[in-house]
């Protein structure tokens, strides 16, 4: 069974988007799967299903609903467990998602991940400085990546149009070239934003 019933799933997306119907069996897998392997191997600090839901799919669904219509191509740089690039990915199936992700643990969820739900999402198992230099993305996300001064050096050599930042307030990087930013206070945080940056 479940771990989570449909309905409250969408309760806890509610402040950040009412999903639609089809979308909720896809969660409740992906939730699923990512609590089976969670007990086993770390993939995120949060366990409490509730609290994934609520953080990692609604945070995730939120910056979904912040991209520009256009969107095409998108990589998810330190993807981890999928966040944000599954929820966009299940949300916006017209995207073609390419998450990288360079711990080989991580990048194996990835794989079951995308295989489980029915995705044509590619997972890049490695650095996404190692892509080969002519790759470019519309969009480039990112959120919670260690080295976050590092990781925008990156986002701006691949990102085309767009560069999406799920990060606090305080630590929302500057982006060199991307003249139009938006910051968005997330639904249910204090301090948590998503940045959403434009090349003219
Ligand atoms: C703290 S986790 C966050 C994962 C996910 N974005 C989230 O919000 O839950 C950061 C992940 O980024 C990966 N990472 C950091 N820099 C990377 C890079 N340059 N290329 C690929 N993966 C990277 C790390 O291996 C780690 O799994």
């Amino acid at each position: 069974m479940a771990t989570l019933s449909e309905s409250a799933i969408a309760g806890l997306l509610e402040p950040y988007l009412a999903p639609p119907p089809e979308l909720l069996p896809r969660l409740s897998a992906y939730l699923d799967l990512l609590l089976k392997w969670n007990a086993r191997t770390n993939l995120t600090a949060i366990r409490e299903p509730e609290e994934m839901v609520r953080r990692h799919f609604g945070e995730s669904l939120f910056a979904a609903r912040h991209l520009r219509p256009e969107v095409d191509t998108l990589l998810d740089l330190g993807s981890g467990a999928g966040f944000p690039g599954i929820p966009i990915a299940l949300l916006r199936p017209e995207i073609r998602v390419t998450l990288a992700e360079s711990q080989h643990k991580k990048a194996s969820f990835l794989r079951e991940a995308v295989r489980t739900l029915g995705l044509s999402t590619e997972v890049w198992a490695g650095r996404a400085e190692a892509m080969p230099p002519e790759r470019r993305f519309h969009t480039v996300a990112l959120r919670a990546v260690d080295n976050m001064a590092a990781a925008v050096a990156v986002a701006e050599d691949r990102a085309a149009r767009q560069i999406v930042v799920l990060t606090s307030a305080a630590q929302a990087p500057e982006l060199a070239g991307f003249s139009e930013q938006q910051v968005i206070p997330l639904p249910g945080s204090q301090s948590g934003v998503l940045l959403v940056a434009s090349r003219a």
